[in-house]
C-alpha cells in the first residue's frame, strides 16, 4: 500500500535551508525524494505582507478557488497562521464530485492550487504563476465535508518557489486526505496582460482600488 514513511526537515550549513527528504514505499519498493529538489534559499516574507491571524480576501472575485462571484467554485477562505504559513478551507459541494458523492480529484489538486497560491502570493507578494503541482491522494473526500489545508513556502531559487500543503479533512487536526508540493515561477505583470482578458483585468484593477481593500500590491503599480 503506497505510503509515505518519512519527513525530515534539516538546516544545511550557511544556507540555512530547509528541506524534507520523503521516503516514498510503494509496493515496499522505496524511493527517496528530496523536496524542494533544488537548492534554497529561505523564503523571504514581504514587509507588508499581512500579519498572522489576518483573514485573507479573495485576490479575484471570478476565481474559482476564492472568488465570491462563482456560483460552482470552491469559495475558499484562508488566514494567516505562525511562519510561512497559510490556513485555507472549503467545503466540498456536490457542483465538486466526480465519483458519486466524492470529491473530484482534479477539483482537488485545484483546491491545492489555490491554497499554494496565496501562500506564495500573500507571504512574498509577487506575481507568481504555477510551473508543476504534484499531488498525493490519500483518503475520498465526500462531498459534505470540509477539508482544512496548510499550505507553507519552502524555499525560493531565484524565480522559483517551492511550497506544499496539507489537507485535512474534517478538522485541522482531522487525517490527512490530501498532500501536495508546487514549482511556482515569479512572473513580470506583464504576463497577465500579455495573456489575459483585457476587461476583466480592468475589473480586478477597479477592485483593488475600492477604499476597503488593504490588501493592495505594491510591484509594478
Ligand atoms: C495576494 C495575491 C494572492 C494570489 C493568490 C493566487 C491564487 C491562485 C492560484 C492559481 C495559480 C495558477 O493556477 S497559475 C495558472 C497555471 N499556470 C500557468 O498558466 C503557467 C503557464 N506556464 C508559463 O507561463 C511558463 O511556463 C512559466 C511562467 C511557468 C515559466 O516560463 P518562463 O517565464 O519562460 O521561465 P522558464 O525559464 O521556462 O522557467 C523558469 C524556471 O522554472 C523552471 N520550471 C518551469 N516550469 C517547470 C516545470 N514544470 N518543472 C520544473 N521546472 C520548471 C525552469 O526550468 C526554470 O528554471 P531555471 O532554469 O531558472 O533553473
Amino acid at each position: 500500500m503506497p505510503h509515505v514513511l518519512l519527513i525530515a526537515r534539516r538546516a544545511v550549513g550557511h544556507l540555512g535551508y530547509v528541506s524534507a527528504v520523503r521516503v516514498v514505499s510503494v509496493d515496499g519498493v522505496h524511493s527517496v525524494q528530496q523536496w524542494p529538489p533544488v537548492e534554497t534559499q529561505p523564503p523571504q516574507v514581504h514587509p507588508k505582507a499581512p500579519e498572522q491571524g489576518a483573514e485573507l480576501t479573495s485576490h479575484y472575485s471570478e476565481c474559482f478557488g476564492c472568488g465570491e462571484d462563482q456560483p460552482g467554485g470552491l469559495h475558499m477562505s484562508s488566514t494567516i497562521g505562525a511562519g510561512h504559513v497559510v490556513h485555507s478551507s472549503f467545503t466540498v459541494s456536490a457542483e465538486h464530485q466526480g465519483a458519486p458523492g466524492l470529491a473530484h480529484g482534479g477539483l482537488l489538486s485545484c483546491a491545492f492550487d489555490e491554497a499554494l497560491g496565496t501562500v506564495v502570493g500573500q507571504l512574498l507578494r509577487k506575481p507568481a504563476v504555477t510551473g508543476k503541482l504534484e499531488t498525493d491522494f490519500r483518503r475520498p473526500v465526500p462531498v459534505g465535508s470540509t477539508l482544512h489545508i496548510t499550505a507553507e513556502l519552502d524555499g525560493t531559487a531565484g524565480r522559483k518557489v517551492y511550497a506544499s500543503a496539507r489537507g485535512h479533512l474534517g478538522a485541522p487536526d482531522g487525517p490527512v486526505a490530501v498532500e501536495a508540493r508546487a514549482l511556482f515561477v515569479v512572473v513580470d505583470l506583464e504576463h497577465f496582460t500579455e495573456h489575459g482578458d483585457q476587461d476583466a483585468l480592468k475589473k480586478l484593477r477597479d477592485s483593488a482600488r475600492e477604499p476597503e481593500r488593504t490588501d493592495r500590491w505594491d510591484i509594478n503599480p
